[in-house]
């Protein structure tokens, strides 16, 4: 087969192996026929460099160490989420939203305590990935997100779009680099959040790339070519693209469904394997939430239920008890 062809190939087989691992936890080929995949492309990509691409997976842990982060400016600013702590806060949000629009179902997702980012594909290629920053201007991160593995470097359509999802650490990799980091004397993180911001704002790839990151994502922002009634109906897209969406996202007809999703998200917090800081209401009529709008720095169509800080002590403090 001609060494085109092969990469193609290559390419191809070690996308979709990446997709069943690292997406759907479900691999269907051992560790070491994916790697043997993945050296064979390495060898060919060294011996024909013309054939290399951006989005090849070997390019995944990409360059040198860059000397510093480029400030970025969001296609779509990267708004923030008022909050409710109570149900009569959840039923007030409620009120202004029918008043406004009339009857509308809601979506409850869970609220990832991690930090947020924009990703830029191209015709189905991932070409830019960026933090929050203030909502405006963030800082560009591509290189560190490529080593995401759940993360799709190219979409199953060529089809040019822009998201946001929340980059985490799961608590068991936090757990595992702080007693690390003990070990070496190093300072310990706070919490999996901060874990995950310093390890995505690594200068050098490499380290990111050993952190144990990952990702759910929880918005369409843009795309072309293509128009979508509701928030479900995107996201039921992005995932058939390959993205790791959000896992729990409810759809609920009232704030009385909505209320009882909360609780059930409450109840489940503690068996999850990641932290989560609460629950987000969203309006699933995307017309309506054009209607609602947004202040100058929430939308009017969502709302974020905060659950009370239950976090057990961290390791830090132990230490500083002993
Ligand atoms: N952290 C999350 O899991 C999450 C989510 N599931 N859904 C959204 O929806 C956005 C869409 C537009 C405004 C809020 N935002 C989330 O996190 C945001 C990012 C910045 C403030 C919140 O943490």
């Amino acid at each position: 087969m001609d060494p085109k062809e092969r990469i193609k190939e290559l390419r191809e087989k070690i996308n979709y192996h990446n997709y069943r691992y690292y997406v759907l936890d479900q691999p269907e080929i051992s560790d070491y026929e994916y790697d043997m995949l993945m050296r064979e492309l390495i060898e060919l990509e060294e011996k024909y460099p013309e054939l290399k691409t951006p989005d090849s997976p070997s390019q995944r842990v990409g360059g040198e160490p860059l000397k510093e982060f480029e400030p970025f400016t969001h296609v779509v600013p990267m708004l923030s989420l008022a909050n409710a702590f109570s149900e009569g806060e959840l039923r007030d949000f409620d009120r202004r939203v029918r008043e406004a629009v009339g009857d509308v179902e809601y979506v409850v997702e869970l609220k990832i305590d991690g930090l947020s980012v924009e990703l830029i594909y191209e015709k189905g290629i991932f070409t830019v990935g960026s933090t929050r920053g203030d909502g405006i201007v963030g800082e560009n991160v591509t290189q560190n997100l490529k080593t995401i593995k759940s993360i799709p470097l190219r979409l199953k359509d060529d089809v040019s779009l822009v998201v946001r999802g929340e980059v985490f650490m799961p608590r068991a990799s936090f757990e595992k680099l702080n007693e690390e980091r003990e070990k070496l004397g190093e300072s310990l993180f706070a919490n999996p959040r901060n874990a995950a911001a310093g390890s995505l704002r690594q200068l050098d790839p490499k380290v990111t790339a050993k952190r144990d990151l990952d990702i759910f994502i929880f918005n369409l922002q843009k795309i072309e070519g293509r128009k979508f009634k509701t928030h479900i109906e995107t996201l039921e897209f992005l995932n058939e693209q390959g993205f790791k969406i959000i896992p729990i996202h409810k759809k609920c007809s009232n704030i009385d469904e909505v209320i009882k999703e909360i609780e059930e998200i409450r109840n489940l917090r503690d068996k999850l394997p990641y932290d989560i800081d609460g629950a987000v209401v969203k309006v699933n009529d995307l017309e309506k939430r054009e209607i609602l709008g947004q202040t100058a720095k929430d939308p009017r169509w969502a709302i974020a239920f905060k659950y009370p800080a239950e976090r057990k002590k961290t390791k830090v403090l132990d230490i500083i008890v002993q």
